[in-house]
């Protein structure tokens, strides 16, 4: 199917946030679905991971035990094998993902856009949701282009026009997540803030204090 005529990708039933943690372990799943987090996406960057098919079907099963929206990163052959809830393609997994196959597992899709151009063709799949990063300075990947910041984030968000649920992500912490969320963005998700919290739960907790409507 081209892109210009494209079937939707599922809804999330249960809506998208507001704090969306991306992790790099399946126990940190086992941690966070216990405490009331609703969605997670499972990023594990090293294919030759030895427990990376195993990974993924534990959080998969996790998911389905929490009534939760578990989101697998980058392998979309292992998630549509295993039946996972979603998957998170990049720009580059776009390009080999078989897009079809995943709309008729009725997997959710989740796409990252670093420029007004990228957000275009993630629209244009009709996707469950569309990222937009990253909005400040990050550590945690290699960004071949320069924080966008909030100004371009709300711009954005103008584009997108209600239409899909929207992620912020990249650099964002308790620090300065009240300016990300007064743009209206649907979503925030974070790597550092919940991995490297020295509390888990005091750290969610700040979080939902902060990511009220
Ligand atoms: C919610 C969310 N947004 C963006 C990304 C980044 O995806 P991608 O560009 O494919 O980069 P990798 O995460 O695969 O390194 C994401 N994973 N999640
Ligand atoms: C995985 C990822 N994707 C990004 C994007 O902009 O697409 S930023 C990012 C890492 C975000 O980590 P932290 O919350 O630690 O800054
Ligand atoms: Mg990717």
């Amino acid at each position: 199917m081209s892109e210009v005529m494209q079937a939707s990708f599922p809804v999330m039933e249960g809506g998208i946030g507001p704090l969306y943690p991306v992790v790099d372990d399946v126990r940190w799943i086992a941690r966070l679905l216990p405490l009331g987090v609703k969605t997670v996406q499972l990023r594990i960057k090293d294919p030759a991971h030895p427990e990376l098919e195993a990974q993924i079907i534990d959080a998969i099963r996790l998911g389905r035990e929490h009534n939760a929206q578990v989101f697998i990163n980058d392998y979309w052959q292992l998630a549509l094998r295993h039946g996972a809830y979603g998957v998170h393609l990049g720009q580059e997994d776009l390009d080999i993902a078989d897009l079809d196959a995943l709309r008729q597992a009725n997997i959710r899709l989740g796409v990252s856009t670093r420029t007004a151009a990228e957000l275009q063709r993630g629209l244009a799949l009709a996707p469950s949701y569309v990222a937009i990063g990253h909005i400040f300075p990050t550590p945690t990947k290699d960004m071949p282009t320069s924080p966008q910041g909030v100004a371009q984030l709300k711009a954005h968000l103008g584009t997108v026009a209600g239409r899909y649920p929207t992620v912020a992500i990249g650099g964002i912490d308790l620090t300065n997540v009240a300016d990300v969320w007064q743009t209206g963005v649907s979503c925030v998700a974070v790597v550092r803030a919940v991995t490297a919290a020295a509390d888990l739960e005091q750290a969610l907790a700040a979080f939902a204090d902060k990511l009220v409507r």
